[in-house]
């Protein structure tokens, strides 16, 4: 049977105007050709068959008989039909049904290689669940074992023996309209240390939410690992290890790969492909954010992202203790990319209050490995000389915290449990409703547990975690932990930039997105000791980031768009990727309907997801 152009599209579940849109997904005829042009082993194969299948436009079971018969496939599936929200409940079941966290991963990725959009909804559906496994803490877990659970290309990699054709490597990704890069080089994956190519998991679980929150096409993202060797021995002594099995390459040389990597960038996906730095060794992470912020539409997520989720945390703090943040002791144990990041960004919102850089700079310590940062250390780096103090050096975070009595403490150090007993209660001793912000991932490097926090401050401490932790029931009252992770900014400020097709990204950029993220979180999520919203509100806070930062960019004349959309609301909504399908065409033909059972129905519910019921009985009975 003949089908036109038109109708395929339809068949698939695509808009004509996404279609025709140049923000659209790659157009299905002109993928079939590109796969079967004068390839021997795919000549004999129909084309239709590829587009069909390919995950970005397969709709499985929703296919309805008339569109199979249209599109030439029927009898690939068997002859029931389902509506999107009964593969959605399908899904959830075969979630539900695996119990290890690195399984479930497997079984999302596999999803994701045949069927795209479900995938999508299903994350976007299921944040609470999913995120958890597509993201921290699985992530970290997925990069520690990237070469066994290894499967097929989820992003490209450049090695440093590309070094001269990182153009022709980037023209290799299968799509020509990518808008935003998520590169990292494995250098400090998670609180794990060097990973190497293997940093790639990242890469892709960072993407992930940028269409599962963000709302951002996926077809317009590219995640990259920069293969530079490792200095993991562990790894280069690994079989199954993926990358180049050599000492990770330093100085010009590592340099002048990341530049040519920037420039070849610009010149085979333009000026404004927004390219998100993550997981970079602390001095590489400020080395390049330094040397590109302003030429380069990039960013951080380790400094920025994390800075501006913290600095989000640190305003619902002031709201909790009514005390402003310039009457407020902070403390950061750890001084990497995360603890400068939040540090300098805390200097600058000071700052833009009035107050003078060394009084903004006078509350704020350092403790990191060697101890508090003080003025005698010599070779202090830059980034820690506004924060060393005139006082005698302190080895130990305990005998600190007892002396300067912080009233916000912040953990950044890939050092679990290192808030121990002594020092959360000297915090509790000190102050009515200390602040403990744990950011290190995953789970086992979190500075402590929200279980520990609470126990040893008598349920007084605000506490948000890095990590994703579960309510704890302390003196009869559920006490509910923010998650302070940069997931709840980063979607929405490359949201907001690629869509703005902003030029470079300044640092009012993360100020806006911690405000706007602060203004997200209510009395209630308060109340309940969370300093951030909700995860399953991510999508709703991505979505108000994006558009203040995409106002932002359009009223400082950082956009290259011409003409700038009169609304900006209008314009944001039309760019989102929308992973939902129609089920059916008008009917002409079709096999008889068969009885549907409800999805709701008991019978149902209990066979596949009874488990979940049982257990959400039990909590709730362990909560009264
Ligand atoms: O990925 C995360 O969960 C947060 C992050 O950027 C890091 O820990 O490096
Ligand atoms: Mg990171």
């Amino acid at each position: 049977m003949n089908i036109s152009r038109l109708n395929l599209i339809k068949c698939l579940g695509f808009r004509r105007s996404m279609y025709l849109s140049p923000l659209g997904p790659a157009y299905p005829w002109q993928y079939c050709k590109r796969l079967t042009h004068n390839n021997p082993h795919t000549d004999c194969i129909r084309p239709s068959l590829h587009t069909v299948l390919d995950t970005r436009f397969n709709k499985g079971l929703a296919f309805t008989m008339k569109e199979r018969q249209l599109l030439g496939v029927n009898g690939l599936w068997p002859c029931s039909t389902r509506s999107p929200d009964e593969q959605l409940f399908g899904i959830r079941a075969n979630f539900e049904a695996r119990k290890d966290p690195i399984v479930k991963y497997s079984y999302l990725q596999a999803l994701r290689g045949r069927h795209e959009r479900l995938y999508f909804r299903f994350l976007s559906e299921y944040t609470e669940l999913v995120l958890p496994i597509i993201y921290t803490p699985t992530v970290g877990t997925v990069c520690s074992t990237f070469g066994l659970i290894f499967r097929s290309p989820v992003g490209l990699y450049i090695t440093i023996y590309d070094r001269g054709h990182i153009v022709e490597v980037l023209q290799n990704w299968r799509e020509t309209n990518i808008r935003a890069i998520c590169v990292t080089d494995g250098g400090r994956i998670l609180g794990l240390g060097d990973l190497g190519a293997s940093g790639m998991g990242i890469s892709t679980g960072k993407l992930a939410l940028y269409t599962a929150l963000g709302g951002i096409p996926p077809n317009l993202l590219l995640a990259v690992a920069l293969d530079v060797g490792t200095d993991n021995e562990q790894l280069l002594a690994d079989p199954l290890y993926v990358g180049a099995r050599i000492k990770r390459v330093k100085g010009p040389e590592y340099d002048d790969l990341v530049q040519e990597f920037m420039d070849a960038v610009v010149e085979v996906f333009g000026p404004d492909t927004f390219i998100h730095f993550e997981d970079f060794a602390t001095p590489n992470a400020f080395k390049f954010i330094r040397k590109y912020q302003h030429c380069f539409s990039c960013f951080n997520d380790d400094i920025q992202g994390t800075g501006s989720s913290v600095l989000a945390g640190f305003l619902g703090v002031e709201k909790v203790t009514n005390h402003k943040l310039n009457e407020h002791v902070f403390l950061f144990a750890g001084a990497g990319s995360a603890s400068m990041g939040i540090a300098n960004l805390l200097v600058k919102e000071l700052m833009d209050r009035g107050i003078k850089e060394e009084d903004a700079c006078k509350n704020i310590y350092v403790h990191e490995a060697g101890g508090l940062v003080t003025q005698n250390i010599p070779n202090l780096v830059e980034d820690l000389k506004r924060f060393a103090k005139k006082m005698d050096p302190i080895a130990k975070l305990e005998d600190t915290v007892e002396k300067i009595k912080p009233s916000i403490l912040v953990g950044a150090t890939g050092v679990g449990n290192l808030f121990n007993e002594q020092v959360l209660r000297s915090l509790a001793k000190n102050h009515k409703q200390p602040a403990v912000f744990a950011l290190s991932n995953p789970t086992s490097k979190s500075e402590c547990t929200a279980e520990q926090a609470y126990k040893f401050t008598e349920g007084r401490v605000i506490f948000s975690a890095g990590s994703p932790f579960p309510p704890v029931l302390i003196n009869e009252k559920r006490l509910t932990p923010g998650q302070a992770n940069n997931c709840l900014v980063y979607p929405g400020i490359a949201l907001g930039v690629l869509s703005a097709h902003a030029r470079y990204v300044p640092d009012e950029v993360y100020t806006i997105a911690a405000y706007t993220l602060a203004n997200y979180t209510t009395e209630e999520n308060r109340k309940a000791g969370s300093l951030y919203p909700a995860i399953k509100d991510a999508n709703d806070v991505a979505f108000a980031i994006g558009l203040n930062v995409a106002k932002y960019i359009f009223k400082k004349n950082l956009s290259n768009l011409h003409p700038i959309p009169e609304d900006v609301c209008e314009y944001l909504s039309g760019f989102l990727y929308r992973p939902h399908y129609e089920h059916t065409l008008p009917n002409t033909w079709e096999y008889p309907k068969f009885q549907s059972v409800p999805l709701d129905s008991e019978t149902v519910v209990k066979t596949y997801l009874g488990d979940i019921k049982d257990k959400k009985g039990e909590e709730q009975k362990a909560q009264k």
